[in-house]
Order: C-alpha cells, then structure tokens, then sequence
C-alpha cells in the first residue's frame, strides 16, 4: 500500500482493485407500475496483478460480463470502490472514463464485434479516431499490428468474408491499436475450434510476455487448462467463489 499525499492509503501501483463491488441491474415494466431489481455481482472484492493473465469463470448469468464491463470502464458499479493503478477511478466523471477506456483498454468479445461492410485495415483503426494522431500515423500503426498477426493480406478485405479466426486476429489488433496496459477479453473462443483457441492463447501468452494485463471471462475447458493463466477467480451468482493462483483446471 501507498500514501498518496497525505490521504488515505491507496492499493498498491501495479494493480486493479475492486472493493465491494455490487452492481443492481433496475428495470420497469412499460407502464412503470412495477420496477424490478436484480443484483448481478453482490459485494466483490478483487485485487488484479498488472502484467498477468486472470480468468473469470463461472456458469451462465454468474456475472462474468458484468463484473469485466466494470473493470473495463464501461458500466458504473451501484456501489463499491474501483482503483486503476493505484488511482480512485470509480468517482470520475464519464468524460475522465471514457478517456481511461480508450487509452487503457482493449475489448475482445465472443462475437468478435466487427463493423460489416468496412474493411479489415478501417475496424482496426476505429478504436484509435479520436485522438491527436495523424491518420498515417493511426494506419502505418495498424498495418504492423495486421502484420504481427499474420493478417496484412487481407487488410482491404471486407471482414465479413474472413473466417472465424481471421476476424479472431482482426478483433485482437483492434483491441491493441491503442497500445492498452490492459485486454479484456469476454468468451474469446466461443467460436473457435481447438487449434485456433490454442493459436488465441499462445497470443495472449505472448502479449502477458510483452507487459499486457490480460482478463478473460470463458467458459472453455482449454483456457482453464492454459500454463499461461496466472489467477483463476470463480463467481457463481454474482459472488466469488474461489480464487486461486495459477492453474484451475478442476476447480
Ligand atoms: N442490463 C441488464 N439488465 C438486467 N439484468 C442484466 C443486465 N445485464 C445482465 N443482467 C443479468 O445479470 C446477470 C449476470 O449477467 P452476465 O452477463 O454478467 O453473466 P455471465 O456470467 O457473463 O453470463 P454468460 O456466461 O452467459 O455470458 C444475469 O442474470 C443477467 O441476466
């Protein structure tokens, strides 16, 4: 821990942490005679190492989605604390938000996301428009995350053409055009065969090795399986179960 000023003592640099974390989902019937409340993640307290891949697993509707939406800054939780390298993030107002979401943040989702009807080259570069960068800059940039990922050849191509595991790479070098410390990666190889989720995971094993801080929710047999999982946290109705270094196969 570490004193900022002469404040209160604040988590420790490296990390993200969330403290007691509850997020209560509201909703009314069309009328607004009657409003529903639903608790999806219910006083959650987490300490996430930088520079390490953690998993989130845990049965449907456990609020896995939820609780990356969070970290990710894009959902505000109804209450608890969120500290992103040390820093009080939780309070910000949206603008402060949205600026830590793009510049800290990479999103990888089950579906990939991807914008149909634009080319590979123009969804990577997406992510990067509002900044100060020349778009040269934003494309020379692209073009090398493209050629890392074995994809340049296809940059002009339309992505719904490509094949799981091209918009799989396509959905990664977007996630990184921004050069984020941290990949949130939500069911990431939901639609992939093993070959392919194996070739995802050696990425995410590379990128970790690179200084990234990787967070992936899965509900898939190989990932728990993966020697490059550093943590392992459980959730079953939007609380942690189990927390746990390293490997969590049979968890
Ligand atoms: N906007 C919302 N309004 C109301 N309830 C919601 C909303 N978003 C999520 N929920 C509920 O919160 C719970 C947690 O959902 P969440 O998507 O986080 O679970 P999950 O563990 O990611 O599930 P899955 O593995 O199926 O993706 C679920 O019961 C879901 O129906």
């Amino acid at each position: 821990m570490h004193r900022q000023g002469n404040g209160p003592l604040s988590p420790p640099l490296n990390t993200i942490e969330l403290t007691d974390i509850t997020k209560t989902y509201t909703s009314s019937t069309p009328r607004n005679t009657e409003k529903n409340s639903f608790t999806a993640l219910q006083d959650i307290s987490l300490r996430i190492g930088l520079n390490q891949i953690t998993l989130l697993k845990g049965p449907s509707g456990s609020g896995k989605t939820t609780l990356l939406s969070i970290i990710g800054c894009m959902a505000r939780p109804s209450s608890g604390r969120i500290h992103f390298k040390g820093k009080e993030i939780t309070s910000l107002p949206e603008r402060f938000l949205a600026e830590i979401r793009r510049t800290q943040f990479g999103f990888i989702f089950q579906n990939y996301n991807l914008i149909r009807g634009m080319s590979v080259l123009d969804n990577v570069t997406l992510p990067a428009a509002p900044s100060n960068e020349t778009s040269l800059a934003i494309r020379e940039r692209a073009m090398r995350l493209l050629d890392k990922f074995k994809i340049v050849s296809k940059r002009a191509q339309k992505v719904e053409h490509l094949s799981g595991g091209e918009k799989q790479r396509v959905a990664i070098a977007r996630a990184l055009i921004n050069d984020p410390d941290v990949i949130i990666a939500d069911e990431p190889t939901a639609h992939l065969n093993t070959e392919l989720s194996m070739e995802f995971l050696d990425i995410l094993a590379g990128l970790s090795q690179e200084g990234k801080t990787i967070l992936i929710a899965s509900h898939d047999p190989l990932i728990f399986g993966a020697s490059a999982v550093n943590h392992c946290v459980e959730l079953r109705d939007g609380q942690i179960v189990v927390r746990e270094k390293a490997r969590c196969d049979g968890l």
